[in-house]
Order: structure tokens, then C-alpha cells, then sequence
């Protein structure tokens, strides 16, 4: 049996590489492509928009009552997965939701959806991204209460649209589940000493950049760096794939990437 698949977002970057490698695989099958309702992509093959060739399957503005995908993925915009977001609760549908910069309300409405789909929410797809959330939070428990200042840098391309990254978001959560503090969002003037509660995020934008991420852990004398750089969109895309055919016909609750790689 395929995965039958459709995908939010489908004309943008990471839905590109969602259908076209989507399409690769034996067991999968595109079965329905969305996009803005404003979107000069409506009506466009998915596949001819992914540069694969024709796969049948339009650009629409919601998902046809017609189709019955096993699940859908969510690379999209807040407002996108909004509309995709209650369609999936209407219609019981399994999601992944891999869109970032969603408001803390926004957020609260996905963890209630969970009650009625299966949900699978994470910032980041990339197998290593996951193993190093771990390796950080193991960081910081070695560390906390030994004098380290830590401080996040990421860096993105410049159409991205939320700053910070979903990913240094949930970078800067782990370290304050770990050892309290609270999140400072850049500096700027006479902003006295650095405190030791303080969580620095960074965000740097420029280029072409698919997504680097450094979590600096300082101290007087020395310095620890945890660093992960993406060179291709696909890490994160093959890791969507592989939650989609891990969530297809799951039950409702809240799924996590740990549960898709075995990180557990
Ligand atoms: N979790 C992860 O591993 C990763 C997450 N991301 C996140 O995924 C999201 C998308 O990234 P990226 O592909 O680079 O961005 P793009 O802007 O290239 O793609 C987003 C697509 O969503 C479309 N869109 C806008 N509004 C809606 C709507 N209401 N319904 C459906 N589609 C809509 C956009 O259309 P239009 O351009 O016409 O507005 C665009 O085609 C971002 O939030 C990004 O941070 C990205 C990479 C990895
Ligand atoms: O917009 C991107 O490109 C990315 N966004 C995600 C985020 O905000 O964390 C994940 C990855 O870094 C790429």
C-alpha cells in the first residue's frame, strides 16, 4: 500500500522537495498539492512546479473533498497552517506540521488538535538536527550551575520570514528546561555585564543559506561549540518523509521526530 500524500505549501522551497522526492520513492504518492489562495502556482502541475515533469496533480487552494490523503505535510506559513490545520481536525486526516513562527496561541490550538488527529509538530526534520537536541541537553546538564554563559547563533537565507528560527527556539527551550534563565533576543547599547541567566538568540540572515546552527557554551578560559550546518533542503525533506509514512493512519495524539528516528 502507497502513503497517498499531500502536501501544504506545495509551490514553496521545501514543498518542492517534498513532491519531487516524494515522487521518487516506491511507496509513496503525491495525491494532492496546495498552496495560497493568492498563489501564481494555482492550477500548475505540482510536478512540472518541482521541475520533476507532470505528476497529475494540481496546485489547488485547499484540499479537494475528493481526495483522501493518508497524510499531509505542512511547509507553508502561519495563516497556512491555520486553513490546513482545521481541515485535517474536520476530516481526521494525520499532519505534520514543519512550518515555524507560529504565535504561542497558534501553537496552544496544534497541541489541542492533537486530541482529535494525529499531529506530528517539530522545527526541524533533520535526523542530526533531532540527535542534536539531545547532545545539547546533555550539554547543558553536565554544565548547568558550572559558571557557562550560553549564547545561540543561527543563520538563514534572506526570504526567511520568522526570526529566530523555530530551531534556535527550541534549542534555547532545552537549555532553559535544563537550567532556568530567560531568552534575550540580540543586544544593543549600554546593556551593563552579561547576567548568568541570560539565554542569548542570534538570528543572522543573508544569501542562500539552507540553515546553520551553533549553540555556544562559554565560560571563562574555554568555550564549547555545538554546530550543525545544512547544505541541502533535503536533510529536512527526507525526514518529512519518513514521518509521514511513520504518522499515515496513526491514531489522534501528539507524534514527535524522537518517536520517527527511534531517538526515544
Ligand atoms: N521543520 C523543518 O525542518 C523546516 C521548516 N521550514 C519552515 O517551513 C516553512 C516554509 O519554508 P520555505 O519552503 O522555505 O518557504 P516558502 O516561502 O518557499 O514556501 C512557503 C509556501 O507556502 C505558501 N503559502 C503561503 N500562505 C499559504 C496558505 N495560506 N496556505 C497554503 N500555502 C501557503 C507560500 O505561497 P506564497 O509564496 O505565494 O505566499 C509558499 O509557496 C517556513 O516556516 C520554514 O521556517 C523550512 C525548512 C525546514
Ligand atoms: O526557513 C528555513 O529555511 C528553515 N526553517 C526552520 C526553522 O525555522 O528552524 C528549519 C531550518 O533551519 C530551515
Amino acid at each position: 500500500m502507497k502513503v497517498r500524500l499531500a502536501v501544504n505549501g506545495a509551490a514553496g522551497r521545501m514543498g518542492q522537495r517534498i513532491i519531487a522526492l516524494a515522487h521518487q520513492e516506491s511507496d509513496m504518492q503525491v495525491v494532492a498539492a496546495i498552496d495560497a489562495p493568492t498563489s501564481p502556482a494555482l492550477g500548475r502541475d505540482a510536478g512540472e512546479i518541482a521541475g520533476i515533469g507532470t505528476i497529475g496533480v494540481p496546485i489547488t487552494s485547499e484540499l479537494p473533498l475528493s481526495v483522501h490523503p493518508d497524510c499531509v505535510i505542512d511547509f507553508s506559513t502561519p495563516a497556512g497552517t491555520k486553513s490546513i490545520l482545521a481541515v485535517c481536525v474536520a476530516r481526521q486526516i494525520p499532519l505534520i506540521i514543519a512550518t515555524t513562527g507560529h504565535s504561542a496561541e497558534q501553537k496552544a490550538e496544534i497541541e489541542a488538535a492533537a486530541h482529535q488527529t494525529a499531529i506530528l509538530f517539530s522545527p526541524n526534520m533533520s535526523l542530526v538536527v533531532n540527535l542534536l537536541f539531545k547532545l545539547t541537553r546533555i550539554t547543558a546538564e553536565v554544565l548547568r550551575g558550572k559558571g557557562f554563559d550560553v549564547e545561540i547563533v543561527e543563520r538563514h537565507h534572506r526570504f526567511k520570514k520568522d526570526a529566530p528560527s523555530g530551531t534556535a527556539l527550541r534549542f534555547a527551550e532545552i537549555i532553559r528546561e535544563v537550567q532556568g534563565g530567560r531568552f534575550i533576543y540580540g543586544r544593543e547599547g549600554l546593556t551593563g555585564e552579561r547576567s548568568a541567566e541570560e539565554i542569548g538568540i542570534h538570528a543572522i540572515r543573508g544569501g542562500d543559506n539552507v540553515g546553520e546552527h551553533t549553540i555556544i557554551f562559554t565560560t571563562l578560559g574555554e568555550t564549547l561549540e555545538l554546530v550543525h550546518k545544512g547544505h541541502s533542503r533535503d536533510s529536512y525533506a527526507r525526514g518529512a518523509l519518513l514521518a509521514a509514512k511513520y504518522l499515515a493512519n496513526r491514531p489522534a495524539g501528539r507524534y514527535t521526530m524522537d518517536d520517527v528516528l527511534g531517538l526515544s
